[in-house]
């Protein structure tokens, strides 16, 4: 039935078309006799005339009809186009370099680089050093060296160490360029020796212990900086200062050093040429320390005032470093008023010396046990532009050495994590980058060399010095292997006539033209100089 219908459609179709195609060639036949009536030619040339004519129309049709395709094409698609070619170019570049796997992986996970990013295997190299493997390399375009930093802590992890075992350096040439230390075993697990005398000065500031490749590491410079560092009980701390002022003697110039040896022998290896050495912890000790210095800083700043108001250049001042070890002590009260108050006039003053050490040159160095909170005033410890912390027991403690935002900084170290057993390893923080270094600790033998140098140095610049009351003074007591001497006896020996030993002292101080420190000491305890504070008064420039 179906069959029937189909075949009765097709005859039906068949018809339909057979009539048109009749339709078609009487209408072609009228026209092609229309023409040949018009034009009087032949029927071949007017059937060829007009096919020829019909021919031409269709090309002419076609080639208008692609000209517009193409100019609209061109007016929509080239956003679409370009962005489509640079992913292409983008996706062939990346297929063309394979991917450093390592590296790529471990950046990717700890989310210093994006997914879809990867780090090119042509600009990595690795490297063995003794300690473990430094990468080089760079991280995509459009990122940089930063990227690395704030996720130092999560890369580690990734390579299966620590932050402790890592150390970052950037490049001075590309941002993008990343230096990347691993360590094969935990810091420090070897000591390093000690650095020679060629190797200190030839540093670029001043050392202060080896990092964990041994390398020396430390502070540009002393100039407008203090240090402060922590550490609980025998960590490291007065090793690390001791190696810090070898190091100040081998390199840093001529300096007057100030020492307050809160532990009695910590610094006594250095008294033979420090300005002013005292082994003491009492509080009283340390103000009147605060109090001399800051009046050299009052005479620095009124010299600077000086220089601007004459329009001078402002002079250079000799630099000056107050190393206190065990500084905690200083600031602590006994519980009476007097006591308090001592403690309440200590810190202002500490902060003050601290603060001003920007324009004088007058350097504090400050070690403590107890970094504990109250153990030194906030007011003092916000002073200090470089900081320093050995092993402690908390993260807390380590913020009080630190400053209180210390682990919201870039790619900071715990210093809870290090090893207690490894000495004198401690975290410095300077100009907002921590680093990971191991104090020197050098031999008494070299210690010993380098104080017996610079105080044949000092002795030599003693004598050049042009002759004064105050020279004389120091001649005479060197003459006498005098330590301290009675006001009494230097007064007419300068020629001070006045009996009366309190104006005589007056006296003696017009004469010099500096303070000069009288104290009381021999055996009477009577008030007169020592040798030490009068070499300091001849020797300092203010
Ligand atoms: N860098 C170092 N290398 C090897 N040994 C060190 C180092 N630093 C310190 N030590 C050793 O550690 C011990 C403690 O050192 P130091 O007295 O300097 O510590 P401290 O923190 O000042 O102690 P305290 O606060 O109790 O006075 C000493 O025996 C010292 O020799």
């Amino acid at each position: 039935m179906g069959n029937r219908k189909h075949q009765a459609d097709q005859t039906e179709e068949l018809y339909g078309q057979a009539a048109g195609a009749i339709g078609v060639i009487v209408i072609v036949f009228g026209i092609l006799a229309a023409i040949k009536d018009q034009l009087g030619l032949s029927w071949p040339a007017t059937v060829l005339l007009t096919v020829g004519a019909l021919v031409a129309l269709g090309y002419l049709a076609w080639r208008i009809r692609t000209a517009v395709k193409r100019l609209w094409a061109r007016e929509e698609q080239p956003a679409v186009t370009r962005s489509q070619e640079a992913a292409m170019a983008v996706e062939e570049a990346i297929q063309a370099v394979p991917a450093h796997p390592e590296l790529t992986a471990a950046l990717t996970t700890a989310g210093a680089i994006g997914k879809d990013e990867v780090i090119r295997a042509d600009e990595v190299t690795i490297t063995t050093v003794r300690t473990g493997k430094r990468y080089d390399f760079l991280v995509p375009k459009g990122r940089t060296y930063a990227d690395v930093e704030k996720k130092l802590g999560n890369v580690a992890g990734m390579f299966g160490v620590t932050r402790l075992h890592t150390k970052l350096e950037r490049s001075r040439d590309n941002e993008r360029r990343v230096q990347l230390l691993v360590l094969d075993e935990p810091p420090f697990s070897r000591p390093f020796p000690a650095p020679t005398r060629q190797e200190i000065a030839a540093f670029d500031g001043v050392p202060l212990g080896h990092d964990v490749i041994g390398e020396l590491a430390g502070v540009p410079t002393f100039d407008k900086a203090s240090l402060l560092v922590g550490g609980m009980t025998q960590m490291g701390k007065t090793t690390l200062v001791n190696g810090l002022i070898t190091c100040l003697l081998i390199a840093y110039g001529e300096f007057d050093l100030y020492l307050l040896d809160g532990k009695l022998s910590g610094l006594t290896r250095f008294e033979k040429v420090a300005v002013r050495y005292e082994a003491s912890d009492n509080p009283a000790v340390m103000e009147d320390m605060l109090d001399e210095l800051n009046a050299r800083v009052e005479r620095r700043y009124q010299k600077i005032q000086d220089a601007i108001r004459n329009r001078q250049p402002i002079p250079t001042f000799r630099p000056v470093f107050f190393i206190v070890d065990e500084s905690a002590d200083f600031f602590a009260d006994d519980g009476t008023p007097a006591g308090r108050e001592r403690a309440r006039r200590v810190a202002e003053k500490a902060r003050s010396l601290v603060a001003k050490a920007l324009e004088s040159r007058i350097a504090t160095v400050m070690l403590t046990q107890r970094p504990a909170k109250d153990a030194i005033p906030v007011m003092v410890r916000d002073q200090f532009l470089y900081r320093m912390c050995l092993y402690v027991a908390s993260e807390g403690t380590a913020k009080v050495a630190l400053g209180d935002t210390y682990f919201e900084t870039v790619a900071p170290i715990n210093p809870a994590l290090l090893d207690s057993n490894i000495k004198g390893q401690g975290v410095l923080f300077a100009h907002g980058v921590s680093t990971l270094i191991r104090g020197f600790n050098f031999t008494d033998e070299f210690i010993w060399e380098v104080v017996d140098e610079v105080y044949a140095r000092q002795q030599q610049a003693l004598e050049k010095t042009p002759v004064s009351p105050l020279k004389q003074a120091v001649d005479l007591m060197q003459s006498k292997q005098l330590d301290f001497i009675p006001t009494a006896e230097l007064a007419p020996a300068l020629g001070i006539t006045e009996s009366n030993t309190t104006e005589a002292g007056k006296k003696l101080s017009e004469l010099f033209g500096v303070r000069v420190r009288a104290s009381k000491g021999g055996p009477k305890s009577l008030r007169g100089y020592r040798l030490a504070d009068l070499t300091a008064a001849l020797m300092s420039d203010s």
